[in-house]
């Protein structure tokens, strides 16, 4: 018979605070679902006298991390502190010390997963982990548990808040890029370090996991192709607006029906202004998963924010709670699969290209010319009427679909071709429900 289930939280930042309030305030309901008490054993942060929380008992407080995951009386360990070290080490102690843990690191999982499943494994622990991708969203036990009878084909989705917030924000409302990225900190949305929501590799770690669930092989961060925001101007939007587009950050996971290899990418897209991904707003997160036998499933939510986060951490608490007292664990993660990684060079889309060319007779046909010597098919051609400072004009070139290697090919010889132009920006356009 067990009494109490307790728990150790690593890490009271934005989403850690949140996730000691749902468990402090909302302890008689939790013991309901359970079946026993949960209760904090220890609340380890850098420098307990920042912490001013209600909800958390200040004699729980410490700074000795390790120690707290080695305790014998802690059944969970909670890691909400985020990066590679010394998570890595935290989390491993509390599995090889026997307890389960759940965590939301997204980057530490992408990186070290299968060794932490491993170690869940052969300790005969839960590790838990529904944070990790899409905030508030249940995505991760649909595709680890819910839909593992089945065949899933492709992910796609928006799964970072921030940088969905920041190009929402200067779609909507015109505020430059770095006044927005202030605001996605201030309100809890962004990593520590921002250059992860910037620059892709949040989402890209997002991707890693939920390919491996999915595809059931080990898929890391280094095998997923990453294109971040950071290149994304005013102009760029305000082109897709004129076309009736709006700039996404996605993820893209899928295997290849014939030759069974993954792919794995996250890149902005301009997606047509009715795609129900195009009216995912602020922080909210959407991810759309095809399965052989499902067909299309849609999941939407909150994808960033203390609170939001500490829903689903909350959730595998409970959880891996009621197997401890149930004196089970939920399933492993088999990772069987040796498909091969495709080379996503090779990987096809419909592109947009922003040029700058000289008002010369001439300057259309030869990047016309440059366009078909790489046989690329061009869909729409549109030269804007107003001259730049240096008498140049924008020129937008939609492509029919191409490899990314022959587009971006494509490009440099655009490039170099004398007094034709200079390249702004190259991006991918998805039409239609694609
Ligand atoms: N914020 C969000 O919207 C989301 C975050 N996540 C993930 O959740 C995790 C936590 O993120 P977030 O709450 O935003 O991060 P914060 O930076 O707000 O909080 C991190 C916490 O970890 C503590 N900490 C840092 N190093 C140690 C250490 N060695 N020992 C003990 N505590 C330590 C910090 O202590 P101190 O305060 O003393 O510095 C702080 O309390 C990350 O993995 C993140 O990727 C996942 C989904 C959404
Ligand atoms: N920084 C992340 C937080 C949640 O995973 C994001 O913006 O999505």
């Amino acid at each position: 018979m067990v009494d109490s289930i307790r728990v150790a939280l690593l890490g009271a930042g934005t989403v850690g605070s949140q996730t000691a309030r749902l468990i402090v305030e909302q302890a008689d309901e939790l013991e309901r679902r359970v079946g026993a008490r949960v209760e904090l054993a220890g609340v380890a942060v850098l420098d307990p006298s920042q912490i001013s929380d209600p909800w958390i008992d200040r004699a729980l407080l410490t700074d000795q991390t390790l120690e707290l995951t080695e305790r014998d009386d802690v059944d969970i360990v909670v890691e909400l502190i985020g990066g590679l070290e010394p998570a890595r080490t935290f989390v491993l102690s509390a599995l090889n010390h026997g307890a389960s843990v759940v965590t939301a690191n997204k980057a530490l999982l992408a990186k070290h997963g299968p060794e932490l499943y491993e170690a869940a494994r052969k300790n005969g622990v839960d590790i838990y982990f529904e944070a990790a991708v899409g905030g508030a969203i249940p995505i991760v036990r649909p595709l680890r548990e819910s839909m593992t009878g089945d065949r899933i084909t492709r992910i796609m989705g928006i799964v970072n808040g921030t940088t969905n917030y920041i190009l929402d924000e200067m779609t909507t409302k015109g505020l430059d890029f770095a006044t927005v990225l202030k605001d996605a900190q201030a309100k809890g949305f962004a990593e520590a370090d921002p250059t992860a929501d910037i620059g892709g590799f949040d989402a890209a770690a997002k991707a890693a996991i939920m390919a491996t669930l999915a595809f059931h092989r080990d898929v890391r961060m280094d095998d997923v192709h990453v294109e971040g925001i950071e290149h994304v101007t005013d102009s760029d939007i305000a082109a897709a607006r004129a076309m009736n587009r709006v700039i996404k950050l996605l993820a893209v996971v899928e295997q290849d029906s014939e030759n069974g290899a993954i792919s794995a990418g996250v890149y902005p897209v301009m997606l047509p202004a009715d795609h129900q991904l195009a009216k995912v707003s602020g922080s909210f997160n959407a991810v759309f998963v095809e399965g052989e036998a499902s067909d299309d499933l849609m999941f939407y939510g909150r994808g960033a924010g203390g609170a939001p986060t500490a829903s689903a951490v909350a959730g595998d608490i409970v959880t891996v709670a009621r197997h401890r007292v149930a004196g089970t664990t939920g399933p492993d993660i088999p990772l069987y699969s040796q498909a091969p990684m495709a080379d996503a060079a090779d990987g096809e889309s419909s592109y947009m290209l922003r040029l700058s060319v000289a008002d010369n007779v001439g300057v259309l046909a030869k990047v016309s010319e440059i366009f078909a010597n790489h046989g690329v098919s061009i869909r729409a051609l549109q030269q804007l009427p107003d001259e730049d400072e240096q008498g140049n004009h924008e020129l937008w070139i939609t492509t029919h679909s191409v490899t990314d290697r022959v587009i971006r090919e494509t490009a440099e010889d655009v490039a170099q071709a004398k007094d034709t132009s200079s390249v702004l920006s190259i991006m991918r356009v998805f039409e239609d429900a694609q």
